[in-house]
């Protein structure tokens, strides 16, 4: 069984358009008007027991809707959706037993009460087995290491400390996956560090699937060998994260400082017919993005340099997050 078999995952929103001024606002009591948002527009997705999956793309393009259709918390406008072999929102008492949510922004511990408490309520909730939860807890309370804190209202944690207890109380239960959005938003180097640990030990253990939306690329680049972008609603790249910086320029770029200020064109001429992308990057500053593997650095630095001064050079090898900034830019199809 799939973890996620989604096809044709459609969800639509219908806004009232408000007409403007005191007219308007009247003439909108009487006959509102309505336009239809598509945040997800036929999204295939499928994702096998096991893997740990990025869900990424710019702000708006749909990633929280999906994951909400995929929570069960709203219903697809039209599509098929099987999570862990349930309809999500249909028969959402028994799914929602076999996953784990943790978004970064919400809380689903009690604020006011001490995080042990939330956890003995969890469990009752879950219904999960005393013995199996003494032994699961202890193991969780130790990788975590959220022992020294756990007779503390969460209102007390740093955020840090109530990170780490969002992701006991999320696995309290032994979900066979887990949804994170965000989870290390807020959190400093250390912390991200221990939490991306602790993922890969509990994906590798129980073998507990994870999608992972973030902004963070960093935490996409240690956690997940998939990534899944979404642009406007729709599914712009599904596949490796090396494959995606291998297809869309993984390559290098050069960081050039002239003598002097040139515009663009004359040096687009002087390297024409090498696979190269200029930039304008400031006053007498320029990238040269290396697109194919015929073109070398030597090549392109000996095209120029008999006609202009150079006075720095830099060569470095972009970053995931300059792939994906460019793909978010520019469209899969041109990066
Ligand atoms: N309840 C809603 N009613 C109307 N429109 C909505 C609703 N929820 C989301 N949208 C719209 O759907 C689109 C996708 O939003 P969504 O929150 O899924 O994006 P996102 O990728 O999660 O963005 P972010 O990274 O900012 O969280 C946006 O245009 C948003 O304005």
């Amino acid at each position: 069984m799939k973890s996620i078999e989604a096809k044709g995952l459609t969800k639509e929103f219908r806004m009232v358009q408000s007409r403007s001024g005191l007219a308007g606002a009247f003439r909108d009591l009487f006959n509102r008007q309505y336009r239809t948002i598509r945040a997800v527009d036929e999204i295939d997705l499928t994702i096998e027991p096991g893997e740990i999956v990025g869900y990424i793309g710019e702000n708006g393009a749909g990633k929280s809707t999906t994951i909400k259709m995929l929570t069960g918390i709203l219903e697809p406008t039209a599509g098929h959706l099987r999570v862990n072999g349930y309809d999500p929102h249909r028969e959402r008492e028994k799914f929602v037993r076999t996953i784990g949510v943790v978004f970064g922004q919400r809380s689903q511990l009690w604020w006011d009460i001490a995080v042990r408490e939330s956890f003995r309520l969890l469990k009752k909730l879950y219904r999960v087995p005393d013995d199996v939860h003494e032994c699961h807890m202890n193991r969780l309370v130790e990788v975590l290491d959220i022992g020294s804190f756990l007779d503390q209202p969460v209102r007390k944690l740093s955020l840090g400390q109530r990170m780490r207890c969002e992701l006991a109380a999320a696995l309290i239960h032994q979900p066979r996956l887990l949804f994170l959005d965000e989870p290390t938003i807020g959190l400093d180097v250390l912390v991200k560090e221990n939490i991306r640990r602790f993922l890969k030990q509990i994906n590798q253990e129980y073998g507990t699937t994870v999608l992972l939306t973030t902004h963070d690329l960093s935490d996409i680049e240690a956690l997940c060998s998939r990534v899944v972008m979404l642009d406007k609603g729709r599914v712009i790249y599904d596949g490796g994260l090396k494959e995606l910086s291998v297809q869309w320029g993984g390559g290098q770029r050069i960081l050039l400082e002239l003598e002097e200020d040139w515009p663009l064109l004359p040096l687009e001429e002087k390297t024409r017919g090498l696979s190269v992308v200029w930039t304008k990057e400031g006053e007498r500053r320029y990238q040269v993005r290396l697109t194919g593997q015929e073109s070398g650095v030597s090549e392109v630095l000996s095209r120029l340099v008999s006609h202009v001064t150079v006075k720095e050079i830099r060569i470095e090898e972009s970053t995931t997050e300059d792939i994906v900034r460019r793909i978010y830019r520019e469209g899969v199809h041109h990066a």
